[in-house]
């Protein structure tokens, strides 16, 4: 079983730096250790680029830009360093970098609105100094990194990243090496999207203690840790009674998806509460499943969880049975329009929910916008879960899986094939079969979101346009039997 691996927040690696100067190294020499890294990873990455553009700001970033250039210049290459300082180099270290370089015969322009050719771009134009939106100018100098023709590899973040995520114009880069620990904000949302292939070069640092993470980063590995095999003398009554609520008129498939992922993940017996028309098609597609008549209502009593919200609809039907279920101390999974109208009405949930909104359904649960939602996913996933009292996924690229008080997990899976209608009621039954069968509620939403994310990976072998949400089944039933 591999372990998760931490990531951390940019106040703390600003202060494990700091340790490290005091203790280990001083800043010149992790400088220093910083463009080497980075240089060899150039190598590795594009080892025939003969023309290197490094476009380098005022900062420590910048310092880390001008020793790689002095690196690569040192080693033949053809070498050209942009530098966009308009208030000139007030880094020590860097103006020492900067004038090794000079003094090793490099070549130095100011930046002028326009980026010279080359076959690889380096930028080292902002690190983690930034602390607001790039201004115009150096938002400009952005925008033509953007548009070159070479590819670019980022120093430590992809330039116009800050430590809550990307607050407007942004490098995007084709790899990024960071310094010292690797940083959660770069594993979501658009930032995730600027960093491309991440390495992290630790820098040699030792005798220093790192910080508790902010973040942990699971990938289908992962899955081993929550997935075990069934106990031989099991019993379907243990394995979990799951309620699948939702399907108004019209929206028949959405619950039919959630209750075939609910059964693919192991639950026991799986029910369905949706419209009696929808009974025959939902039955001729899995016979397994259990249909109640709409005029019992949700019996309560009988699930070990329920998932309720998917094609639920935000009409009469809908509300009532929410209303019914929010009345119950059960198990619930709420995704789609339960989270609409529990953002709405301002419901209390269940001691053991999960909510399940993708970033525009976040905005309606903070009352805030999409974009400021993925302006700040865990800050977002955050305050959902402290406002509401649950456990959070919040989904898109980067789902990020949110709990008081607990250290938030981060999945390296799922890809953008999975952009499409129906995969987050897959979600919704997959996390539900899990607290069916016991999981508490967190566990059961970092288990079910990465096993709905790999098997969303698995599923896209084929290519990800085209990716349906029934592609998933086959995959969720393999993966939620590690081996
Ligand atoms: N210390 C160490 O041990 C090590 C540090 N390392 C490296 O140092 C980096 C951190 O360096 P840092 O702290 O100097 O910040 P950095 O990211 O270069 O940015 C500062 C510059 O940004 C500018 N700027 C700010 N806001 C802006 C805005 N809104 N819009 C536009 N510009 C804005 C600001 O400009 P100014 O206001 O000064 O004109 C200033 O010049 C770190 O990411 C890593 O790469 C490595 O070498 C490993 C060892
Ligand atoms: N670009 C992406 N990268 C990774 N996962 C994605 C991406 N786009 C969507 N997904 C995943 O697919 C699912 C989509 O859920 P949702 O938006 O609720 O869909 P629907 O409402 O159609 O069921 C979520 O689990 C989300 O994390
Ligand atoms: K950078």
């Amino acid at each position: 079983m591999r372990d998760l691996s931490p990531l951390f927040a940019t106040d703390s690696v600003r202060r494990f730096e700091a340790d490290a100067i005091a203790v280990a190294a001083d800043e010149a020499v992790l400088m220093e250790r910083a463009g080497q890294a980075a240089w060899r990873r150039a190598l590795e990455l594009w080892p025939s680029a003969a023309r290197l553009l490094v476009v380098c700001g005022a900062g420590g970033n910048g310092g880390d830009g001008f020793v790689f250039a002095r690196l690569a210049h040192e080693s033949g290459r053809q070498v050209t360093v942009v530098e966009h300082a308009p208030r000139g180099i007030h880094h020590a270290a860097a103006a020492a970098a900067r004038s090794r370089f000079v003094d090793a015969g490099g070549n130095v322009e100011p930046w002028r609105d326009a980026l010279p050719d080359a076959d690889l771009v380096v930028d080292a134009l902002l690190g983690i100094g930034l602390t607001a939106e790039p201004r115009n100018d150096a938002a400009a100098a952005i925008s033509a990194i953007n548009a070159h023709a070479a590819p670019v590899l980022a120093l430590d973040v992809p330039s116009g990243v800050d430590a809550r995520g990307v607050p407007g114009e942004a490098v995007r880069a084709q790899a990024t090496i960071e310094f010292l620990l690797p940083k959660a904000v770069l594993r979501t949302g658009r930032a995730l999207e600027c960093a491309g292939r991440l390495s992290c070069a630790a820098l040699e640092v030792t005798g220093v203690t790192p910080p508790a993470p902010n973040a942990l980063l699971a990938d289908a590995s992962g899955l081993s840790r929550w997935l075990r095999p069934r106990r031989s003398d099991t019993h379907k009554g243990e394995q979990g009674r799951v309620a699948c609520v939702g399907g108004d008129t019209g929206s028949a498939g959405a619950i039919l998806l959630c209750a075939e992922a609910a059964a693919r993940t192991g639950a026991g017996l799986v029910r369905v509460h949706t419209r009696d028309a929808h009974h025959a098609a939902l039955l001729a597609r899995r016979p397994e499943l259990m249909a109640t008549p709409e005029c019992e209502g949700v019996d309560v009593d009988w699930p070990d969880a329920i998932a309720i919200g998917p094609g639920l609809g935000q009409g009469n039907w809908g509300f009532a049975h929410l209303h019914r279920v929010l009345q119950a101390d059960i198990a619930c999974v709420l995704d789609a329009d339960a989270v609409t109208i529990v953002a709405r009405h301002g419901f209390t949930l269940p001691t053991r929910s999960v909510l399940t909104p993708h970033p525009g359904e976040a905005a309606r649960l903070l009352g805030t916008t999409t974009n400021d939602v993925q302006r700040d996913r865990f800050g977002s996933a955050a305050a959902i879960a402290d406002r509401y009292r649950a456990v959070v996924v919040l989904k898109g690229a980067g789902t990020i899986v949110a709990a008081a008080g607990r250290v938030p997990l981060v999945l390296d899976a799922g890809n953008p094939g999975m952009a499409t209608g129906g995969m987050g009621d897959v979600l919704a039954g997959v996390i539900a079969a899990l607290m069916g069968q016991g999981m508490a509620p967190f566990d059961a939403a970092c288990a079910g979101a990465l096993l709905h994310s790999a098997a969303g990976d698995a599923a896209a072998a084929d290519g990800e346009r085209g990716l349906l949400a029934a592609d998933l089944m086959p995959q969720l039933r393999r993966l939620a039997n590690p081996a």
